[in-house]
């Protein structure tokens, strides 16, 4: 199975979890599945505090797929102010819910918060598969979501990862400048 008809089918699952027509998030994409892979590379690392706190981020991306190193820990997710490890599971492919999934679903698929913790004597790898709409598409809270009682939270956006790259390094969570106001 390649890397579009998981994603693809992940999606036509995640609609039908919210009684939606299953291609509702396919169709918001356009048509076109933007795929950006990044190869992980940690050196060890003494500074062990600066870079947990530093690398606290949730993903720009719609949804991503991540293959994580096959020996070492490190990294870990938040939930309800409490930090969780990720298992090392070889060969397993993790899967983050990012910002952009948060905003078609109108804010039900919440992205997830996550930080890698560095390690003092060993090398670390991971290598992340970023999917979502192609950049030119504009996308928001699908249609179908948006009642008088659940209105739109988020606005529609085009170029997310532009608006994700300018907001990440000032230590705003990105995803809250596209909040309805
Ligand atoms: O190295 C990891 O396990 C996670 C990497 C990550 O969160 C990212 O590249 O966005
Ligand atoms: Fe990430």
């Amino acid at each position: 199975m390649n890397v579009k008809t998981l994603h693809d089918k992940l999606i036509q699952y995640m609609a039908r979890c919210l009684n939606l027509e299953e291609n509702s998030f396919v169709e918001e994409y356009g048509g076109t599945l933007q795929v950006i892979s990044r190869f992980n590379f940690y050196i060890p690392c003494l500074y062990i505090d600066q870079i947990r706190t530093s690398s606290k981020h949730a993903d720009s991306a719609a949804m991503t797929f991540l293959l994580q190193d096959k020996e070492l820990e490190g990294l870990e997710f938040e939930k309800d102010n409490e930090w969780f490890k990720a298992p090392v599971l070889p060969h397993a492919i993790f899967v983050n819910v990012g910002d952009q999934m948060e905003i078609m679903s109108n804010g039900i698929f919440k992205s997830a918060i996550h930080r890698v913790v560095p390690n003092p004597e060993k090398e670390r790898i991971s290598l992340p598969l970023f999917c979502g709409p192609a950049q030119h598409k504009e996308i928001g809270p699908l249609k179908a979501l948006i009642t008088k009682d659940q209105p739109a939270i988020y606005k529609s956006v085009k170029n997310y990862n532009e608006i994700f790259f300018r907001y990440h390094p000032t230590g705003i969570r990105p995803i809250t400048t596209v909040k309805m106001t």
